[in-house]
């Protein structure tokens, strides 16, 4: 079954998704961008809170904020991240420098932690970096939208990239990871694909991804991401 990836902006939002069954709290802070990062405080509380679930606790994630495409600025807000505690670290490769140099330059990090390369549909998904991630020691790849206003990942990525994506990846080792604007009816079509993982932000709020996460629209993408055909 495809899994559920989370984004939180607060403590209390990681308890909720928690309660909710996702299998990835996955902290980001969706006013500062695409991938907007929590203050490294805040990482920390979030780790000390994860570490207090115990044994069958999901996942925990951090995105290192939008980095421009310099092999020293990435490495070092990754390593930041990392130093938290959190062991999963979530970075993107926008399209504004060399994203391959930037993934090379990760290569002593992912030794010590597991990254996730966060690819954007909407400034053009080259499968040549799937590789360059695998070469690198990547955990996963993720595909998201670095728009969010621009519409949903299915609307700026075509269902057959998708699918060529995922089976990319997975065919290098990687885990997959579909995210972008995903509304419930988002979740059959691209369950097919099988990726590990779908992420949601926007439909898990009221108002929009900066609005307030609900635990009706967790349990909502939870019971669509179980039963996949019912909720088409
Ligand atoms: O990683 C998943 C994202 O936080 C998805 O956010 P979104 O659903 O608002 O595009």
């Amino acid at each position: 079954m495809t899994g559920l990836l989370a984004s939180v902006a607060t403590l209390d939002e990681m308890e909720v998704v928690r309660a909710g069954g996702a299998d990835i709290v996955d902290l980001k802070d969706p006013s500062r961008g695409a991938l907007g990062a929590w203050e490294p405080d805040g990482l920390r509380a979030a780790v000390a809170r994860w570490r207090s679930w115990g044994d069958g606790a999901p996942a925990l994630s951090a995105t290192i904020g939008d980095q421009p495409m310099d092999p020293e600025t990435v490495l070092r807000a990754a390593e930041a991240v990392a130093a938290t505690g959190v062991p999963l670290v979530k970075l993107g490769l926008f399209a504004d420098g060399d994203a391959a140099a930037c993934l090379a330059a990760l290569t002593p990090l992912a030794r010590r932690t597991r990254l996730i390369a966060v690819l954007f549909a909407d400034l053009g998904v080259s499968l040549e970096l799937i590789p360059a991630a695998a070469e690198a020691g990547f955990h996963g790849v993720m595909v998201d939208t670095a728009d969010k206003g621009a519409g949903a990942l299915r609307r700026r990525m075509a269902d057959d990239a998708i699918s060529a994506f995922v089976r990319t990846a997975r065919a290098r080792g990687l885990l997959t990871g579909l995210a972008g604007s995903l509304a419930a009816d988002d979740i059959a079509p691209l369950a097919r694909f099988e990726p590990d993982y779908l992420g949601f932000r926007g439909a898990l709020c009221d108002g929009g991804r900066t609005g307030t996460l609900t635990a009706a629209r967790v349990a909502t993408v939870r019971a669509a991401l179980r039963s996949p055909r019912a909720a088409a």
